[in-house]
C-alpha cells in the first residue's frame, strides 16, 4: 500500500459571527483506492500572506507520493524538514503538516479496519468538556449580544464559555456581572484569554480588575507576548490561578518548562503541527509535572474528530478544552459532523474506521474558494474573529 496521490480543496465557510475562515481539505489517495481525508485548519490568521495551493500540491505530492503510510514518524520528520517549526502561534507550516499528519491516521485506520482512537493509545473517556468562545469586546453594545449567546448556547448544554479579554475592560466586567447575574453558578467562565495583547504587568492590571467578578475561572491564558518565558513567569507567580500558554514548537514548549512558565500547556495539533506532535508535547507535559487542555484554531469537523480521539486518550487531561469549531460555522464539509451533548465533544464511534466522519463531496463543492486569498479583512477582525470593521 502506496500514497498514490494528494489532493488540497480549498473552502471558505462562515461563522455565525460573520467572519469567513478559510480551511484546506487534504485527500491522500493510495495504489490499492483506499483515501484518507485530513484537514489544514483555519488558515485565516496573521500574517497576511497566502499559501499558493498549486505549488503546495506539487511539494507535497513530491514528499508523499510512494510512501508507505504508516510511516507516520518519518513522514513527520519529512515534514518539519520541508516546513520546519518556528517560534510563531500561526505559523502555517504548522497548519500544513497537521492536515497531512491527521489525514496518515485517517487512512492507516481505514485500511486496518480500526478506528483512530486505536493509533492515539485508546481511550481513557468516551467525551471531552468544552466551552464556548465569547469573543473580545471592544465595546458596552456588545455585551448585550454576546449575552444573547451565552442563553442560546446555555440552551444547546454549553455551560462553561471562555472570554477573550484586553480591550475594554469595563465592558468585561459588565458582561462577566450579567452572567452570574441571570445564572448564577449554572454557567462558568473557565478562562480569560488575554492573546499575548499586553505586557505581564498591564495583564496583571487588568486581571485584578476582572478578578473579582470571575465564575469558576480555571485558568489565565497567554498574559504576555509570544514567547515572552520570563513575563509568563512573573504574572504566574503573581496571582493564585493557573496560567495556560498554547505550545507552538518543541522549542517554545522546552523554554517554557526550563522557566517553569506556565501551570497548564494549551495543546493543539493545529498550531504544533499534527496529532503525533500534539502527542509528543502531551508527554512531555506529562513528564514535566505540567497540565494539559486541549486547545482550537476552530477546527471544522475532520480537524475537530481528529482532537477529540486525541482527547479522549490522554489520562492527565483534567481541564476544560476548547474545540467546539463546527458549532461556530454555519456549515461543514462532511456527512456526519462531530457531536456534542451536555457541552461535551462526544468522541466519534469507535466502530468507524479512521478519524469516523466522511466527506461530503457536495458540501465540499458547495463552499470550494478558488485560493487563501484575503480580500478586504481588517486586523482587528484577524484578532476578534468577528465580522465588525
Ligand atoms: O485560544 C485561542 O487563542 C484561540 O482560540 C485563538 C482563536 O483566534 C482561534 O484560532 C479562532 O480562530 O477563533
Ligand atoms: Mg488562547
Ligand atoms: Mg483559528
Amino acid at each position: 500500500m502506496k500514497i498514490s496521490n494528494v489532493r488540497l480543496h480549498a473552502v471558505g465557510i462562515p461563522r455565525h459571527t460573520g467572519f469567513v475562515n478559510k480551511h484546506v481539505i487534504v485527500k491522500l489517495e493510495t495504489d490499492e483506492g483506499v483515501t484518507g481525508i485530513g484537514e489544514m485548519s483555519d488558515f485565516s490568521h496573521l500574517p497576511k500572506y497566502s499559501i499558493d495551493l498549486i505549488d503546495l500540491s506539487r511539494t507535497l505530492n513530491t514528499l508523499l507520493v510512494g510512501r508507505n503510510p504508516f510511516d507516520i514518524e518519518d513522514i513527520n520528520r519529512e515534514l518539519l524538514d520541508n516546513f520546519p517549526e518556528a517560534m510563531y502561534y500561526y505559523e502555517k507550516g504548522s497548519f500544513i503538516r497537521n492536515g497531512i499528519d491527521n489525514a496518515l491516521y485517517d487512512l492507516c485506520g481505514k485500511i486496518l479496519g480500526v478506528s483512530a482512537a486505536e493509533l492515539l493509545g485508546g481511550r481513557v473517556r468516551s467525551r471531552m468538556k468544552v466551552c464556548y468562545p465569547i469573543f473580545r469586546q471592544r465595546f458596552m453594545e456588545e455585551v448585550e449580544s454576546n449575552m444573547e449567546t451565552v442563553r442560546e448556547r446555555y440552551g444547546q448544554g454549553f455551560d462553561v464559555f471562555r472570554l477573550y479579554v484586553g480591550k475594554n475592560t469595563e465592558a468585561d466586567i459588565e458582561l462577566l456581572k450579567r452572567i452570574k447575574s441571570e445564572f448564577g453558578s449554572k454557567v462558568t467562565i473557565k478562562s480569560f484569554d488575554f492573546s499575548h495583547l499586553l505586557d505581564w504587568k498591564e495583564t496583571l492590571r487588568t486581571f485584578k480588575a476582572l478578578v473579582p467578578y470571575e465564575v469558576g475561572l480555571e485558568m489565565v491564558e497567554s498574559p504576555a507576548p509570544r514567547n515572552d518565558f520570563e513575563g509568563l513567569y512573573n504574572f504566574r507567580t503573581r496571582i493564585d490561578y493557573p496560567v495556560s500558554e498554547h505550545v507552538w514548537s518543541s522549542m517554545q514548549q522546552s523554554e517554557m518548562l526550563k522557566k517553569d512558565a506556565v501551570d497548564i500547556f494549551n495543546i493543539s495539533p493545529i498550531f504544533i503541527g499534527g496529532l503525533t506532535a500534539a502527542r509528543k508535547a502531551s508527554a512531555l507535559a506529562e513528564n514535566g509535572r505540567k497540565s494539559i487542555v486541549i486547545g482550537t484554531t476552530q477546527e471544522l469537523s475532520i480537524g475537530t474528530a481528529a482532537m477529540a480521539h486525541l482527547g479522549c486518550a490522554l489520562p492527565h487531561l483534567k481541564f476544560t478544552s476548547d474545540p467546539t469549531g463546527p458549532e461556530l460555522y454555519i456549515g461543514d464539509v462532511v456527512k456526519n459532523g462531530v457531536q456534542y451533548e451536555d457541552g461535551y465533544l462526544i468522541a466519534p464511534d469507535r466502530n468507524i474506521a479512521g478519524l469516523g466522519v466522511e466527506l461530503d463531496e457536495e458540501l465540499l463543492e458547495e463552499y470550494k474558494v478558488s485560493d487563501l486569498g484575503w480580500g478586504e479583512v481588517t486586523v482587528h477582525q484577524l484578532q476578534d474573529r468577528t465580522s465588525t470593521k
